[in-house]
């Protein structure tokens, strides 16, 4: 009985979009990530001065995939998004150690947002192909984020370059979400 129905939650699951924000610093490189995941390729970029949205599918889950710009000026308009959103992926240039600070400051404003409370938070350590990028554990180990109990989270390191990590992320996001 409980397999009959858990056959029919993940089918009814299958079909609703899970609205997914890609938020961080800009230049932290969210739309190359966006547009490598959509068409498994590097796109060249411009700073992006609204939003790209995309659907994605993995695991038999839609994702609806808001890739907001990054620019300080053009934060302030994030919150404007989070109503209804399922699933949060916070990305860090690993290679920009001075602006990592700054990375962490915002990432520390948004999980504050009552919109924002238990929903799951994938942190892409990006960039990790450059030479001298900061592992994944030293930025985890920055960020300090044993206090966020409540929510489900991880951190992947991850290059929209090559593409490592973000398979492992999406992954990571479309299990957490069918839990
Ligand atoms: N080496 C390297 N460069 C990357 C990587 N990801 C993105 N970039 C580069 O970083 C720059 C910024 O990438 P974008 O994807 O435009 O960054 P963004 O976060 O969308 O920036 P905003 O739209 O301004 O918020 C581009 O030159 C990308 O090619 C990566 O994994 N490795
Ligand atoms: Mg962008």
């Amino acid at each position: 009985m409980g397999f009959v129905f858990s056959k029919i939650f993940n089918s009814l699951l299958g079909q609703k979009e899970m609205r997914i924000l890609i938020l961080g610093l800009d230049n932290s490189g969210k739309t190359t990530i966006l547009y490598k995941l959509h068409l498994n390729e590097v796109i060249q970029t411009a700073p992006t001065m609204g939003f790209n949205v995309e659907t994605l599918t993995y695991k038999n889950l839609k994702f609806q995939v808001w890739d907001l710009g990054g620019q300080n000026a053009i934060r302030l308009y994030w919150r404007s998004y989070y109503p209804n959103t399922n699933g949060i992926i916070y990305v860090i240039d690993s290679f920009d150690q001075g602006r990592l600070k700054t990375s962490k400051e915002e990432l520390m404003t948004l999980l504050q947002e009552e919109e924002l409370k238990n929903v799951p938070l994938l942190i892409l350590a990006n960039k990790q192909d450059m030479q001298g990028a900061l592992s994944e554990i030293e930025i985890c180990e920055f960020l300090k984020l044993e206090e966020e109990k409540s929510r489900n989270w991880t951190i992947v390191k991850c290059s929209a370059l090559t593409g490592l990590g973000l398979s492992e992320g999406m992954e990571w996001m479309a299990n957490t979400m069918k839990k």
